[in-house]
């Protein structure tokens, strides 16, 4: 369990999940967690489970050493200004999970700190987060630290800053593509016999089934396909139709849609 405290300054879809997975991991005590929001009534169920709730930024950071900052990117540059004084670089490490705001944004507003740019998905809340961070002005035993925290929410990589908002796409936006593939998966199960619930089942195992092969086994995904799909048979008849539809061109090209939309504005 981690001795250190950590505050989660914009309790919303990312942070909330963030200190759901500290709780279910038990990295953290609950009470040594403090998660900050303008209106805290969304948070019942992470007060229930003993995480302080703070409308108080300026308070959840004095009484801890991590700062957790999952705020918009429209509002974290004011927000940051309004509790700069109550940073300390020699006492907080401050990890932004913020989407296209660099390093030398930040530390324009927080000169100095310790920081750490982190980009999770929400499935950290249940610790299978893919996390993606870079660091500057943190000491290797500060870097050792956040990674071990992530490591806890599910897995960590550590890239290049230039790799962020690559990162953001393939990693966070990355949970909304493959459960969009997910659902199409299940309308298509209803429409050939299942009920809703069943096709959920057996779509949602598949895709994990799926990932395990990559994720265990190391293997190439074409490796794999090559597996199933039976000379004359079904699955080829059936990928072959989905390429057909551009299949594969929509998914890179909406990647590349995301990517442009952090990028370009
Ligand atoms: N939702 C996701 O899957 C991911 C989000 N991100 C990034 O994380 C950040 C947060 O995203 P979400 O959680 O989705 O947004 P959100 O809007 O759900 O959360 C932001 C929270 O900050 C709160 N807030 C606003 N002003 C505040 C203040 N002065 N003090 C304390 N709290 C304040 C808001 O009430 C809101 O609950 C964004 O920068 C986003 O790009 C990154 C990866 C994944
Ligand atoms: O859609 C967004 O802008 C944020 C960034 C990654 C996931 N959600």
């Amino acid at each position: 369990m981690s001795a250190k405290k950590i505050a989660i300054i914009g309790g919303g879809n990312l942070g909330s999940a963030i200190a759901q997975g500290l709780v279910k991991s038990g990295f953290s005590n609950p009470a040594d967690i403090t998660v900050t929001k303008r209106n805290t009534s969304t948070l019942a169920d992470l007060k229930a489970a003993g995480v302080q709730i703070e409308t108080d930024n300026a308070k959840a950071i004095r009484q801890s050493e991590v700062i957790v900052v999952a705020l918009k990117p429209y509002n974290v540059r004011e927000v940051l200004q309004q509790f700069r004084e109550e940073l300390d670089p020699a006492r907080h490490i401050l990890i932004s999970v913020v989407t296209g705001v660099s390093i030398a944004d930040l530390l324009h507003i927080v000169p100095d700190m310790p920081l750490v740019r982190a980009m999770p998905n929400t499935a950290i809340a249940i610790q299978e987060s893919i996390t993606c961070i870079c660091a500057t002005n943190t000491t290797d035993e500060q870097i050792r630290y956040v990674k071990t925290m992530f490591d806890q929410l599910g897995a960590t990589v550590s890239i290049d800053e230039k790799l962020m908002d690559a990162a953001t796409v393939l990693g966070a936006c990355g949970i909304a593509f493959a459960l969009r593939f997910i659902r199409a998966n299940i309308q298509g199960g209803i429409e050939i016999g299942f009920d809703v619930r069943t096709a959920s089942l057996i779509a949602a195992q598949t895709v994990k089934g799926a990932a395990e092969l990559l994720i265990r086994e190391n293997r190439h995904p074409e490796e794999e396909i090559d597996k199933v799909t039976t000379p004359k048979g079904c699955t080829i008849a059936g990928l072959n139709e989905m390429e057909h539809q551009g299949f594969s061109s929509s998914l890179i090209k909406g990647i590349s849609t995301s990517y442009n939309k952090i990028v370009k504005g």
